[in-house]
């Protein structure tokens, strides 16, 4: 949804006088409708007649605090986003509001851009999503995913995640890559106390080393080249929700450090301020590596490991679970259909022969693209062999498969011969070199590959 097509109207509650003409005044000049309000009633009483889009409320104030009014605005007025200004000293209740559905909050005291920046981000319709999430309708929606399982290992998974993610420990998620860790970790949040706030994924894999920490922790100003701007990190943005790292496994050891010293602490540092922020999140960490072998190659720091992975579930890769193949096909059918406006009346036999026998080296992700394609691919309603390369590539397979199997029966023949004639030498490598007609460490060689005592 778009809002610029009509002008952003802003109310300012505040019974600060001054503080809220300033505010007035520097909304003017960014070209926002702005009005005031001096107490919470009289908020709520203008609200009831000018439809504003976003309200900026003092949190102290005499009569209706700004927690009062944000109840109030949320219990009539859904659609109308609220930031909470705050001074230092009432933090912690500004969080508490954002757990009530503020979208943010704003330090008094605090450049007025980042205020503006976050007006803003509302106008351009990030608001609109955040509503999503702050309202009763969620974005992530489960509809759009196949959570139920006849697996028995996937069943378990489902379970633990459901009863995790009431609590607010540290969550890894392992699987293979496209096993579903990043739907998975939606889930828990989607089923926490957090739901309501956001759900912010960071893929870790994606970013130098550089601008990995400065994605996480935020910069100041000038405080590398390029930082033209003070910026948030992801920690900040997390803020009262969940902070989703996905492929921890890729964090240099360094930034390790650095987030260790945040999930300790619970409080981040932007890179180049000394100013430690308070910030309030759940932890979900995603991987395909094998982080114990990582740790043992010096690559990922033991500390690091036990501190995000108070619980650990490991999802299995699709191959494993082929009981819920037919499940997860129709519903990739019925989806791709939908999406691209096609119908299909007839899938070949052989398809579905492979879809459901397929070993999925890409798990979920591959059927998904496979069923995709073939369907936006098909003509006349139809789905052929033909459609899926895959079926060629497996067929290409065959010739290897039966390449593999000719050097093992090579191996087993030659390990067999060799042994003999090592026991008729009396293990004499020259002499049975000689009557095998190879060089003496060609024999050494083939005896250490075979292992043969
Ligand atoms: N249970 C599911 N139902 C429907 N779609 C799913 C399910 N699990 C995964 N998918 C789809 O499969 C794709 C891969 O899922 P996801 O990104 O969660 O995997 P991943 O394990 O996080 O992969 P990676 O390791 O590459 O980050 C996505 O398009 C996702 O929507």
């Amino acid at each position: 949804m778009k809002r610029d097509s009509r002008p952003f109207r802003v109310l300012i509650v505040d019974d600060e006088r001054e503080y809220r003409e300033v505010l007035r005044l520097i909304l003017a000049e960014e070209g926002y409708l702005a009005e005031t309000a001096a107490s919470g009633f009289e908020a709520l009483s203008k609200l009831k007649m000018v439809p504003f889009d976003l309200v900026l409320t003092d949190l102290m104030m005499a009569g209706m605090d700004g927690v009062e009014l944000l109840k109030n605005i949320k219990k009539s007025q859904r659609r109308v986003d609220v930031i909470i200004i705050t001074g230092y000293g009432t933090i912690e209740n500004a969080v508490e509001a954002m757990k009530k559905g503020a979208y943010s909050y704003f330090i008094k005291g605090n450049d007025p851009v980042d205020l503006m920046k976050e007006i803003n981000e509302i106008r351009n319709g990030k608001g609109a999503e955040h509503e999503q999430k702050s309202g009763q309708k969620s974005e992530f929606d489960l509809a759009q995913f196949v959570l139920e399982t006849k697996n028995k290992q996937f069943k378990r998974v489902l379970d633990i995640a459901g009863r995790a993610a009431e609590s607010n420990v540290n969550i890894l998620i392992l699987g293979e890559t496209g096993v579903g860790k990043d739907v998975l970790a939606q889930f828990i949040h989607e089923h926490s106390g957090r739901a309501r706030m956001r759900f912010v994924p960071v893929n870790c894999q994606a970013y130098a080393e550089g601008l990995l920490e400065s994605e996480l922790f935020g910069h100041e100003k000038g405080a590398f080249t390029g930082a033209l701007e003070r910026r948030k990190g992801r920690f900040e943005a997390a803020h009262g929700g969940t902070l989703f790292l996905d492929e921890v496994g890729d964090i240099p050891l360094t930034t390790q450090v650095k987030l260790l010293r945040v999930i300790e602490n619970k409080k981040v540092e932007r890179i180049g301020s000394n100013e430690l922020i308070p910030v309030d999140f759940r932890l979900i960490s995603a991987t395909s590596k094998d982080l114990a072998h990582e740790i043992l190659a010096g690559r990922f720091r033991e500390d690091v490991f036990y501190r995000i992975s108070t619980i650990t579930m490991e999802i299995p890769p699709l191959r494993s679970r082929k009981e819920d193949l037919p499940a997860l096909i129709d519903f990739f059918f019925q989806k791709s259909q939908k999406e691209h406006g096609k119908e299909i009346r007839k899938i070949d036999a052989g398809v579905k022969e492979f879809l459901l026998s397929y070993d999925y080296p890409g798990n979920i992700r591959e059927l998904k693209n496979i069923i995709e394609r073939s369907v936006v691919l098909s003509q006349r309603g139809e789905i052929l062999c033909t459609d899926l390369p895959e079926m060629e590539e497996r067929k290409g397979d065959g010739g290897r498969n039966q390449a593999i199997k000719l050097k093992e029966m090579r191996r087993h023949v030659e390990t067999n011969y060799i042994k003999q004639v090592l026991g008729f030498c009396n293990h004499n490598i020259t002499e049975s070199a000689r009557i095998l007609g190879i060089s003496r460490r060609q024999l050494f060689n083939k005896i250490t590959e075979y292992k043969i005592r």
